[in-house]
Protein backbone atom coordinates (compact mmCIF):
# COMPACT_ATOMS: atom_id res chain seq x y z
CA UNK A 1 0.00 0.00 0.00
CA UNK A 2 1.41 3.45 -0.78
CA UNK A 3 1.61 5.20 2.14
CA UNK A 4 2.63 8.98 0.69
CA UNK A 5 1.10 10.93 2.91
CA UNK A 6 2.77 13.23 5.92
CA UNK A 7 0.91 12.20 8.96
CA UNK A 8 1.67 12.74 12.31
CA UNK A 9 0.68 10.22 15.05
CA UNK A 10 -0.50 11.81 17.64
CA UNK A 11 -1.87 8.59 19.34
CA UNK A 12 -3.28 5.33 18.87
CA UNK A 13 -6.88 5.03 18.45
CA UNK A 14 -8.64 2.88 21.53
CA UNK A 15 -9.01 -0.95 20.64
CA UNK A 16 -11.17 -2.56 22.97
CA UNK A 17 -11.89 -5.53 21.54
CA UNK A 18 -7.73 -6.94 21.41
CA UNK A 19 -6.67 -9.65 18.73
CA UNK A 20 -3.31 -11.73 19.16
CA UNK A 21 -0.65 -10.16 18.69
CA UNK A 22 0.30 -13.24 15.88
CA UNK A 23 -3.01 -13.08 14.18
CA UNK A 24 -2.86 -8.92 13.53
CA UNK A 25 0.71 -9.13 11.96
CA UNK A 26 -1.18 -12.19 9.94
CA UNK A 27 -4.29 -9.90 8.83
CA UNK A 28 -1.86 -6.61 8.41
CA UNK A 29 0.04 -9.24 5.57
CA UNK A 30 -2.74 -10.72 4.00
CA UNK A 31 -4.00 -6.94 3.47
CA UNK A 32 -1.04 -6.00 1.49
CA UNK A 33 -0.53 -9.34 -0.44
CA UNK A 34 -4.70 -9.00 -1.26
CA UNK A 35 -3.93 -5.30 -2.62
CA UNK A 36 -0.95 -6.46 -4.48
CA UNK A 37 -2.51 -8.97 -6.27
CA UNK A 38 -5.40 -7.09 -6.65
CA UNK A 39 -3.07 -4.72 -8.84
CA UNK A 40 -1.31 -7.15 -10.52
CA UNK A 41 -4.45 -8.99 -11.36
CA UNK A 42 -5.90 -5.61 -12.85
CA UNK A 43 -2.75 -4.76 -15.03
CA UNK A 44 -2.72 -8.00 -16.21
CA UNK A 45 -6.56 -7.57 -16.98
CA UNK A 46 -6.25 -4.35 -18.80
CA UNK A 47 -2.71 -5.28 -20.92
CA UNK A 48 -4.66 -8.35 -22.19
CA UNK A 49 -7.95 -6.96 -23.39
CA UNK A 50 -7.07 -3.35 -23.51
CA UNK A 51 -8.70 -2.85 -26.92
CA UNK A 52 -11.72 -5.05 -26.50
CA UNK A 53 -12.49 -3.68 -23.63
CA UNK A 54 -13.79 -0.25 -25.57
CA UNK A 55 -16.19 -2.99 -27.56
CA UNK A 56 -17.63 -4.62 -24.49
CA UNK A 57 -18.19 -1.14 -23.19
CA UNK A 58 -20.18 -2.98 -19.50
CA UNK A 59 -17.31 -5.00 -18.96
CA UNK A 60 -15.06 -3.59 -15.50
CA UNK A 61 -11.69 -4.97 -15.44
CA UNK A 62 -11.70 -3.14 -11.54
CA UNK A 63 -14.73 -5.63 -10.54
CA UNK A 64 -13.35 -8.99 -12.78
CA UNK A 65 -9.85 -8.68 -10.95
CA UNK A 66 -12.09 -8.30 -7.41
CA UNK A 67 -14.12 -11.84 -8.80
CA UNK A 68 -11.21 -13.69 -9.12
CA UNK A 69 -9.74 -12.67 -5.99
CA UNK A 70 -12.78 -13.68 -4.02
CA UNK A 71 -12.64 -16.78 -6.00
CA UNK A 72 -9.38 -17.77 -4.93
CA UNK A 73 -10.33 -16.90 -1.53
CA UNK A 74 -8.23 -14.02 -1.02
CA UNK A 75 -10.27 -11.31 -0.27
CA UNK A 76 -9.73 -9.75 3.28
CA UNK A 77 -11.83 -8.20 6.14
CA UNK A 78 -15.11 -9.38 4.12
CA UNK A 79 -17.57 -9.09 7.14
CA UNK A 80 -18.64 -5.84 7.54
CA UNK A 81 -17.87 -3.92 10.43
CA UNK A 82 -17.89 -1.06 12.52
CA UNK A 83 -14.35 0.76 13.80
CA UNK A 84 -11.01 0.70 12.28
CA UNK A 85 -9.88 -2.14 9.94
CA UNK A 86 -6.83 -3.99 10.25
CA UNK A 87 -3.93 -3.68 8.17
CA UNK A 88 -5.94 -0.09 6.90
CA UNK A 89 -3.79 2.55 8.46
CA UNK A 90 -5.20 6.43 8.37
CA UNK A 91 -3.88 7.93 5.37
CA UNK A 92 -3.30 5.21 3.25
CA UNK A 93 -4.06 5.71 -0.59
CA UNK A 94 -6.27 3.70 -2.67
CA UNK A 95 -6.39 3.64 -6.62
CA UNK A 96 -9.77 3.11 -7.26
CA UNK A 97 -13.48 1.84 -5.19
CA UNK A 98 -12.18 -1.22 -6.23
CA UNK A 99 -9.66 -1.30 -4.18
CA UNK A 100 -11.66 -0.48 -0.95
CA UNK A 101 -13.30 -3.25 -1.69
CA UNK A 102 -10.03 -5.86 -1.42
CA UNK A 103 -9.18 -4.33 1.86
CA UNK A 104 -12.35 -3.89 3.50
CA UNK A 105 -12.47 -0.69 4.27
CA UNK A 106 -15.93 -0.08 2.34
CA UNK A 107 -17.29 -3.07 0.56
CA UNK A 108 -19.54 -1.61 -1.56
CA UNK A 109 -18.40 -0.45 -4.85
CA UNK A 110 -21.14 1.74 -6.03
CA UNK A 111 -22.92 2.88 -3.41
CA UNK A 112 -21.51 6.05 -0.71
CA UNK A 113 -22.73 4.80 2.11
CA UNK A 114 -22.63 1.31 3.77
CA UNK A 115 -23.40 0.22 6.68
CA UNK A 116 -24.66 -3.02 8.39
CA UNK A 117 -27.33 -4.68 11.04
CA UNK A 118 -26.62 -4.46 14.66
CA UNK A 119 -29.29 -5.05 17.43
CA UNK A 120 -32.00 -4.91 14.85
CA UNK A 121 -30.96 -1.27 13.59
CA UNK A 122 -29.05 -0.20 10.60
CA UNK A 123 -25.68 1.12 11.54
CA UNK A 124 -23.15 3.03 9.04
CA UNK A 125 -19.74 1.67 8.69
CA UNK A 126 -18.39 3.70 6.41
CA UNK A 127 -18.92 6.62 3.77
CA UNK A 128 -16.87 7.87 0.65
CA UNK A 129 -16.90 11.36 0.23
CA UNK A 130 -16.66 10.86 -3.56
CA UNK A 131 -17.92 14.94 -4.33
CA UNK A 132 -20.43 14.26 -6.53
CA UNK A 133 -23.09 15.37 -3.93
CA UNK A 134 -22.72 18.83 -2.46
CA UNK A 135 -20.95 18.02 0.26
CA UNK A 136 -19.76 21.26 1.78
CA UNK A 137 -15.95 21.05 4.09
CA UNK A 138 -16.15 23.49 6.69
CA UNK A 139 -12.61 22.38 8.57
CA UNK A 140 -10.62 19.24 7.98
CA UNK A 141 -12.10 17.74 11.17
CA UNK A 142 -15.66 18.40 9.94
CA UNK A 143 -17.90 16.89 7.10
CA UNK A 144 -20.95 17.91 5.48
CA UNK A 145 -22.00 15.17 4.16
CA UNK A 146 -25.41 14.66 1.77
CA UNK A 147 -27.55 11.36 1.87
CA UNK A 148 -28.53 8.58 -0.94
CA UNK A 149 -31.18 8.91 -3.65
CA UNK A 150 -32.82 11.09 -5.99
CA UNK A 151 -29.61 13.09 -6.93
CA UNK A 152 -29.56 13.22 -11.40
CA UNK A 153 -26.06 13.52 -11.57
CA UNK A 154 -25.98 9.76 -10.17
CA UNK A 155 -28.81 8.15 -11.23
CA UNK A 156 -29.84 9.97 -14.04
CA UNK A 157 -33.02 10.57 -13.50
CA UNK A 158 -35.32 13.21 -12.78
CA UNK A 159 -34.86 14.83 -8.90
CA UNK A 160 -36.56 13.94 -6.33
CA UNK A 161 -36.83 13.96 -2.81
CA UNK A 162 -34.60 11.33 -0.70
CA UNK A 163 -36.57 8.99 1.96
CA UNK A 164 -34.89 7.90 5.11
CA UNK A 165 -34.61 3.68 4.08
CA UNK A 166 -30.78 2.44 3.26
CA UNK A 167 -27.79 4.92 3.95
CA UNK A 168 -29.38 7.47 5.14
CA UNK A 169 -31.30 5.82 7.99
CA UNK A 170 -28.13 4.15 9.00
CA UNK A 171 -26.34 8.04 9.46
CA UNK A 172 -29.35 8.86 11.55
CA UNK A 173 -29.13 5.79 13.72
CA UNK A 174 -25.23 5.93 14.40
CA UNK A 175 -25.59 9.41 15.24
CA UNK A 176 -28.38 8.02 17.78
CA UNK A 177 -26.05 5.12 18.56
CA UNK A 178 -23.00 7.39 18.72
CA UNK A 179 -21.02 4.64 16.80
CA UNK A 180 -17.89 5.56 14.52
CA UNK A 181 -17.70 5.81 10.77
CA UNK A 182 -15.04 5.44 8.67
CA UNK A 183 -14.41 8.16 6.22
CA UNK A 184 -13.23 7.44 2.69
CA UNK A 185 -12.58 10.82 1.00
CA UNK A 186 -11.82 10.81 -2.97
CA UNK A 187 -9.14 13.39 -4.10
CA UNK A 188 -9.06 14.32 -7.86
CA UNK A 189 -5.85 15.16 -9.53
CA UNK A 190 -5.31 16.22 -12.77
CA UNK A 191 -1.96 16.02 -14.56
CA UNK A 192 -1.15 17.63 -17.88
CA UNK A 193 -0.29 15.18 -20.94
CA UNK A 194 0.66 14.82 -24.18
CA UNK A 195 -0.75 18.31 -26.72
CA UNK A 196 -1.10 19.87 -23.21
CA UNK A 197 -3.91 18.23 -22.50
CA UNK A 198 -5.62 18.02 -18.72
CA UNK A 199 -6.17 14.18 -17.55
CA UNK A 200 -7.95 13.60 -14.17
CA UNK A 201 -7.82 10.90 -12.04
CA UNK A 202 -8.84 10.08 -8.52
CA UNK A 203 -8.02 8.31 -5.95
CA UNK A 204 -9.29 7.44 -2.30
CA UNK A 205 -7.65 8.27 0.79
CA UNK A 206 -8.88 6.61 4.29
CA UNK A 207 -9.55 9.82 6.67
CA UNK A 208 -10.01 7.72 9.63
CA UNK A 209 -12.95 7.74 12.06
CA UNK A 210 -15.70 10.58 12.38
CA UNK A 211 -18.78 10.57 14.45
CA UNK A 212 -22.56 11.82 13.17
CA UNK A 213 -23.33 15.02 15.31
CA UNK A 214 -26.15 16.14 13.39
CA UNK A 215 -28.61 14.88 11.04
CA UNK A 216 -31.01 17.30 9.57
CA UNK A 217 -33.36 17.85 5.88
CA UNK A 218 -33.12 20.81 3.74
CA UNK A 219 -33.89 21.79 0.09
CA UNK A 220 -30.85 20.69 -2.27
CA UNK A 221 -29.48 22.00 -5.63
CA UNK A 222 -32.12 20.64 -7.14
CA UNK A 223 -34.80 21.72 -5.26
CA UNK A 224 -35.51 18.46 -3.35
CA UNK A 225 -35.28 16.89 0.23
CA UNK A 226 -32.10 15.72 1.15
CA UNK A 227 -30.67 14.38 4.28
CA UNK A 228 -27.35 15.90 5.52
CA UNK A 229 -24.87 14.68 8.63
CA UNK A 230 -22.37 16.44 10.08
CA UNK A 231 -19.29 14.18 10.62
CA UNK A 232 -16.76 14.85 13.12
CA UNK A 233 -13.25 13.38 13.31
CA UNK A 234 -12.55 12.07 16.53
CA UNK A 235 -10.01 13.36 18.25
CA UNK A 236 -5.97 11.76 18.58
CA UNK A 237 -5.71 10.17 15.18
CA UNK A 238 -3.21 10.82 12.42
CA UNK A 239 -3.20 14.19 11.25
CA UNK A 240 -3.27 14.65 7.09
CA UNK A 241 -1.67 17.51 5.68
CA UNK A 242 -4.61 18.18 2.95
CA UNK A 243 -3.14 20.32 1.21
CA UNK A 244 -0.18 18.49 0.26
CA UNK A 245 -2.19 14.91 -0.17
CA UNK A 246 -2.65 16.02 -4.49
CA UNK A 247 0.81 16.89 -5.29
CA UNK A 248 1.94 13.34 -3.45
CA UNK A 249 0.13 11.13 -4.53
CA UNK A 250 0.58 11.97 -8.04
CA UNK A 251 3.82 10.46 -7.37
CA UNK A 252 3.16 6.31 -7.51
CA UNK A 253 0.56 7.01 -10.12
CA UNK A 254 2.55 8.08 -12.22
CA UNK A 255 5.75 6.24 -12.28
CA UNK A 256 7.39 5.48 -15.63
CA UNK A 257 8.68 2.04 -14.88
CA UNK A 258 9.82 0.35 -17.99
CA UNK A 259 10.46 -3.06 -17.92
CA UNK A 260 13.60 -3.87 -18.88
CA UNK A 261 13.31 -7.88 -18.59
CA UNK A 262 10.41 -9.72 -16.73
CA UNK A 263 12.80 -12.29 -14.60
CA UNK A 264 16.28 -11.67 -14.18
CA UNK A 265 16.84 -15.51 -12.79
CA UNK A 266 16.04 -17.06 -16.54
CA UNK A 267 13.10 -19.25 -14.42
CA UNK A 268 15.93 -19.99 -11.88
CA UNK A 269 14.18 -18.63 -8.95
CA UNK A 270 11.25 -19.58 -7.17
CA UNK A 271 9.88 -16.31 -8.21
CA UNK A 272 10.20 -14.53 -11.27
CA UNK A 273 12.38 -10.73 -10.52
CA UNK A 274 11.58 -8.27 -13.17
CA UNK A 275 14.18 -5.54 -14.13
CA UNK A 276 12.26 -1.94 -14.53
CA UNK A 277 13.89 1.35 -14.95
CA UNK A 278 11.89 4.27 -14.71
CA UNK A 279 15.21 6.70 -14.86
CA UNK A 280 17.27 6.47 -17.96
CA UNK A 281 18.16 3.89 -20.64
CA UNK A 282 20.41 2.16 -19.33
CA UNK A 283 18.89 -1.93 -20.00
CA UNK A 284 19.31 -4.54 -17.49
CA UNK A 285 22.42 -5.31 -16.20
CA UNK A 286 25.15 -8.04 -17.55
CA UNK A 287 26.16 -11.43 -15.20
CA UNK A 288 25.39 -14.72 -15.15
CA UNK A 289 22.35 -15.32 -12.44
CA UNK A 290 23.23 -18.28 -9.97
CA UNK A 291 20.65 -19.63 -7.40
CA UNK A 292 23.24 -20.96 -5.35
CA UNK A 293 27.29 -19.96 -4.20
CA UNK A 294 29.87 -21.69 -6.34
CA UNK A 295 32.66 -23.23 -4.24
CA UNK A 296 36.33 -23.07 -5.08
CA UNK A 297 37.38 -26.75 -6.61
CA UNK A 298 39.68 -27.35 -3.50
CA UNK A 299 36.49 -27.33 -1.28
CA UNK A 300 34.69 -30.32 -0.26
CA UNK A 301 31.73 -29.70 1.21
CA UNK A 302 31.76 -32.43 4.82
CA UNK A 303 28.71 -32.51 7.58
CA UNK A 304 29.57 -34.18 10.24
CA UNK A 305 26.43 -34.90 11.48
CA UNK A 306 23.06 -33.16 11.77
CA UNK A 307 19.95 -33.99 13.48
CA UNK A 308 17.34 -36.75 12.39
CA UNK A 309 14.46 -35.68 13.68
CA UNK A 310 10.88 -36.89 12.85
CA UNK A 311 9.08 -34.30 14.02
CA UNK A 312 10.13 -30.74 13.31
CA UNK A 313 12.48 -30.81 15.40
CA UNK A 314 10.61 -28.15 17.79
CA UNK A 315 12.08 -30.27 20.68
CA UNK A 316 15.41 -28.25 21.13
CA UNK A 317 16.49 -30.88 23.52
CA UNK A 318 16.54 -33.32 20.67
CA UNK A 319 17.30 -31.33 17.45
CA UNK A 320 21.03 -31.68 16.87
CA UNK A 321 20.86 -28.46 14.71
CA UNK A 322 19.13 -26.69 17.22
CA UNK A 323 21.32 -27.38 19.77
CA UNK A 324 24.09 -26.55 17.77
CA UNK A 325 23.14 -22.84 17.24
CA UNK A 326 22.91 -22.59 21.24
CA UNK A 327 19.77 -24.74 21.98
CA UNK A 328 17.53 -21.90 21.31
CA UNK A 329 14.85 -22.05 18.25
CA UNK A 330 15.20 -19.11 16.04
CA UNK A 331 12.90 -18.86 13.77
CA UNK A 332 8.76 -18.99 13.70
CA UNK A 333 8.08 -18.50 9.92
CA UNK A 334 10.10 -15.58 10.39
CA UNK A 335 13.60 -15.22 12.02
CA UNK A 336 13.27 -14.81 15.75
CA UNK A 337 16.52 -14.94 17.18
CA UNK A 338 19.37 -13.60 15.79
CA UNK A 339 22.66 -15.43 16.81
CA UNK A 340 26.55 -14.95 15.35
CA UNK A 341 25.84 -18.35 13.71
CA UNK A 342 22.57 -20.11 13.48
CA UNK A 343 22.73 -24.20 11.90
CA UNK A 344 19.77 -24.73 9.72
CA UNK A 345 18.86 -28.50 9.33
CA UNK A 346 19.52 -29.87 6.04
CA UNK A 347 18.49 -33.07 4.13
CA UNK A 348 19.52 -35.60 6.86
CA UNK A 349 16.33 -34.79 8.72
CA UNK A 350 13.15 -36.70 8.36
CA UNK A 351 10.86 -34.14 9.13
CA UNK A 352 8.53 -33.27 6.74
CA UNK A 353 7.61 -29.96 8.40
CA UNK A 354 10.90 -28.87 9.98
CA UNK A 355 10.32 -25.63 11.06
CA UNK A 356 14.43 -24.99 11.38
CA UNK A 357 15.38 -24.11 7.69
CA UNK A 358 13.62 -21.08 6.05
CA UNK A 359 16.49 -20.34 4.01
CA UNK A 360 16.62 -23.26 1.86
CA UNK A 361 12.81 -22.71 0.32
CA UNK A 362 13.96 -20.00 -1.93
CA UNK A 363 13.16 -16.13 -2.33
CA UNK A 364 9.23 -16.26 -1.43
CA UNK A 365 8.80 -12.52 -2.31
CA UNK A 366 8.06 -10.37 -5.53
CA UNK A 367 11.62 -8.69 -5.45
CA UNK A 368 12.39 -6.72 -8.15
CA UNK A 369 15.75 -5.00 -9.25
CA UNK A 370 14.69 -1.17 -10.00
CA UNK A 371 17.28 1.82 -11.44
CA UNK A 372 17.81 4.01 -8.52
CA UNK A 373 18.70 7.94 -9.13
CA UNK A 374 21.87 8.25 -7.94
CA UNK A 375 23.13 4.37 -6.55
CA UNK A 376 23.09 2.43 -10.10
CA UNK A 377 20.79 -0.75 -9.27
CA UNK A 378 18.49 -1.21 -6.25
CA UNK A 379 16.14 -4.11 -5.21
CA UNK A 380 12.65 -3.50 -3.40
CA UNK A 381 9.88 -5.85 -3.38
CA UNK A 382 6.47 -5.49 -5.11
CA UNK A 383 4.10 -6.89 -2.15
CA UNK A 384 4.75 -6.26 1.72
CA UNK A 385 7.36 -8.04 3.75
CA UNK A 386 6.67 -8.94 7.25
CA UNK A 387 9.55 -8.42 9.81
CA UNK A 388 11.91 -11.08 10.46
CA UNK A 389 10.99 -12.48 6.94
CA UNK A 390 13.72 -14.63 4.86
CA UNK A 391 14.86 -12.09 1.48
CA UNK A 392 17.16 -13.85 -0.17
CA UNK A 393 21.13 -15.16 0.04
CA UNK A 394 23.55 -13.17 -0.59
CA UNK A 395 25.73 -15.26 -3.89
CA UNK A 396 28.60 -15.60 -5.75
CA UNK A 397 31.77 -17.17 -6.26
CA UNK A 398 33.96 -18.30 -3.14
CA UNK A 399 37.01 -16.97 -3.38
CA UNK A 400 40.13 -16.96 -0.69
CA UNK A 401 40.93 -13.31 0.02
CA UNK A 402 44.52 -13.11 -1.57
CA UNK A 403 42.27 -14.37 -4.59
CA UNK A 404 40.76 -10.93 -4.64
CA UNK A 405 43.69 -8.63 -5.08
CA UNK A 406 44.45 -11.08 -8.49
CA UNK A 407 41.17 -10.18 -10.11
CA UNK A 408 40.65 -7.28 -11.95
CA UNK A 409 38.08 -4.91 -11.86
CA UNK A 410 36.32 -3.50 -9.28
CA UNK A 411 35.45 -4.71 -5.65
CA UNK A 412 31.90 -3.46 -6.08
CA UNK A 413 30.08 -7.13 -5.23
CA UNK A 414 32.48 -8.45 -2.35
CA UNK A 415 30.84 -9.73 0.62
CA UNK A 416 32.96 -11.06 3.43
CA UNK A 417 32.26 -14.40 4.72
CA UNK A 418 33.05 -12.82 8.55
CA UNK A 419 29.58 -10.71 7.41
CA UNK A 420 31.97 -7.30 6.36
CA UNK A 421 30.49 -5.98 2.73
CA UNK A 422 33.66 -4.22 1.11
CA UNK A 423 33.31 -1.58 -1.82
CA UNK A 424 35.11 1.47 -2.67
CA UNK A 425 33.50 4.80 -2.48
CA UNK A 426 29.94 5.93 -4.27
CA UNK A 427 28.97 6.75 -7.38
CA UNK A 428 26.93 9.92 -6.45
CA UNK A 429 29.87 11.89 -3.80
CA UNK A 430 27.11 14.21 -3.06
CA UNK A 431 25.56 11.12 -1.08
CA UNK A 432 26.49 11.97 2.23
CA UNK A 433 27.09 8.22 3.73
CA UNK A 434 29.84 6.27 5.89
CA UNK A 435 30.97 3.65 3.91
CA UNK A 436 33.13 0.84 4.96
CA UNK A 437 36.87 1.11 4.02
CA UNK A 438 38.80 -1.70 2.41
CA UNK A 439 40.46 -3.99 4.95
CA UNK A 440 43.90 -3.27 4.25
CA UNK A 441 44.83 -7.06 4.62
CA UNK A 442 44.22 -9.82 2.47
CA UNK A 443 44.30 -13.00 4.99
CA UNK A 444 43.13 -16.40 4.84
CA UNK A 445 39.69 -15.62 4.98
CA UNK A 446 36.68 -15.99 2.26
CA UNK A 447 34.88 -13.67 0.05
CA UNK A 448 32.05 -14.04 -1.96
CA UNK A 449 32.13 -12.38 -5.39
CA UNK A 450 28.98 -11.43 -6.81
CA UNK A 451 30.98 -9.32 -10.06
CA UNK A 452 30.35 -12.81 -12.66
CA UNK A 453 27.90 -15.10 -10.68
CA UNK A 454 25.50 -13.69 -8.38
CA UNK A 455 22.12 -13.71 -7.87
CA UNK A 456 19.48 -10.61 -7.03
CA UNK A 457 21.51 -10.01 -3.65
CA UNK A 458 24.36 -8.59 -5.47
CA UNK A 459 22.03 -5.42 -6.24
CA UNK A 460 20.80 -4.77 -2.30
CA UNK A 461 22.31 -1.21 -1.55
CA UNK A 462 23.88 0.12 1.15
CA UNK A 463 22.08 2.27 3.57
CA UNK A 464 23.12 3.73 7.16
CA UNK A 465 19.56 3.02 8.66
CA UNK A 466 19.15 -0.43 6.55
CA UNK A 467 15.49 -2.61 6.65
CA UNK A 468 17.67 -5.45 6.11
CA UNK A 469 20.50 -7.45 8.03
CA UNK A 470 22.59 -10.50 7.18
CA UNK A 471 22.70 -13.42 9.00
CA UNK A 472 25.19 -16.40 8.42
CA UNK A 473 23.68 -19.66 8.43
CA UNK A 474 25.33 -23.26 8.20
CA UNK A 475 23.41 -26.34 6.72
CA UNK A 476 24.80 -28.24 4.32
CA UNK A 477 28.43 -28.27 5.64
CA UNK A 478 30.33 -27.41 8.31
CA UNK A 479 33.40 -24.99 7.40
CA UNK A 480 32.57 -21.85 9.51
CA UNK A 481 34.54 -19.67 8.05
CA UNK A 482 32.28 -20.02 5.00
CA UNK A 483 28.91 -19.91 5.95
CA UNK A 484 25.64 -18.76 3.86
CA UNK A 485 25.21 -14.95 4.21
CA UNK A 486 21.27 -14.79 4.73
CA UNK A 487 19.47 -11.53 4.22
CA UNK A 488 16.65 -10.87 6.83
CA UNK A 489 14.11 -8.67 6.79
CA UNK A 490 15.15 -6.21 10.22
CA UNK A 491 11.66 -4.51 10.15
CA UNK A 492 8.13 -4.63 8.10
CA UNK A 493 8.79 -3.28 4.97
CA UNK A 494 5.75 -1.92 2.77
CA UNK A 495 6.21 -2.27 -1.18
CA UNK A 496 8.28 -0.72 -3.32
CA UNK A 497 10.10 0.54 -0.64
CA UNK A 498 14.37 -0.19 -1.39
CA UNK A 499 15.59 -2.98 0.77
CA UNK A 500 18.77 -2.48 1.70
CA UNK A 501 21.34 -2.92 4.23
CA UNK A 502 24.50 -1.60 6.05
CA UNK A 503 27.81 -3.30 4.37
CA UNK A 504 29.47 -2.25 7.59
CA UNK A 505 27.29 -4.41 9.74
CA UNK A 506 28.74 -7.58 10.84
CA UNK A 507 27.12 -10.81 11.73
CA UNK A 508 28.67 -11.66 14.51
CA UNK A 509 32.36 -13.45 15.72
CA UNK A 510 32.55 -16.77 14.08
CA UNK A 511 35.16 -18.81 15.59
CA UNK A 512 36.37 -21.56 13.71
C1 LIG B 1 26.63 -4.52 -4.28
S1 LIG B 1 26.53 -3.21 -5.36
C2 LIG B 1 24.86 -2.76 -5.22
C3 LIG B 1 24.20 -2.72 -6.57
C4 LIG B 1 24.62 -1.59 -7.43
N1 LIG B 1 23.88 -0.38 -7.06
C5 LIG B 1 24.47 -1.88 -8.90
O1 LIG B 1 24.01 -1.02 -9.64
O2 LIG B 1 24.79 -2.99 -9.33
C6 LIG B 1 27.43 -1.98 -4.50
C7 LIG B 1 27.56 -0.68 -5.26
O3 LIG B 1 26.33 0.03 -5.32
C8 LIG B 1 26.55 1.41 -5.09
N2 LIG B 1 25.90 1.76 -3.82
C9 LIG B 1 25.45 0.93 -2.88
N3 LIG B 1 24.87 1.59 -1.88
C10 LIG B 1 24.95 2.89 -2.17
C11 LIG B 1 24.55 4.09 -1.52
N4 LIG B 1 23.91 4.08 -0.36
N5 LIG B 1 24.79 5.26 -2.14
C12 LIG B 1 25.42 5.31 -3.34
N6 LIG B 1 25.83 4.20 -4.01
C13 LIG B 1 25.61 3.01 -3.43
C14 LIG B 1 28.02 1.63 -4.99
O4 LIG B 1 28.49 1.94 -6.26
C15 LIG B 1 28.51 0.26 -4.59
O5 LIG B 1 29.82 0.08 -5.05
Amino acid sequence: MDKTLEIRKVGLLPNKKRTRVDDRDGIIHNVKEALDEYRETLTKLRQKHGSEADKRDCWRPDIEAVMRLRKKGKLVNMRKQLGPILGVEVGDEFRNRAELTVVGLHLNFRRGIEYMKRDGKILATSIVNSGRYANHVGSPDILIYSGEGGNPRVERKKPKDQTLKRGNLALKNSMEVRTHVRVIRAVKHFEVGTCAKKRSFTTYVYDGLYKVEHFWQERGEFGKLVFKSLLKRIPRQPIITWEKVSKQLKKPMMSKDIVCKNDISEGKETMPIRVVNAIDSESHPAFNYTRYVIYPNFFKATKQRGCDCLHGCLECKSCLCVMNTGGVFSYNNTITDRKSLIYDCDTTCKSSSCKNRICQHGIQFKLEVFRTKSKGWGVRSRSYIPRGSFICEYVGEILQEKEVKQRRGSHEYLFWTNGKFVDHPFRDASQHVSFPKLPNFFGDGFVIDATQHGNVGRFVNHSCSPNLSAQSVLYDHDDVRIPHMMLFAKKSIPPHQELTYDYSSRVGKIVP
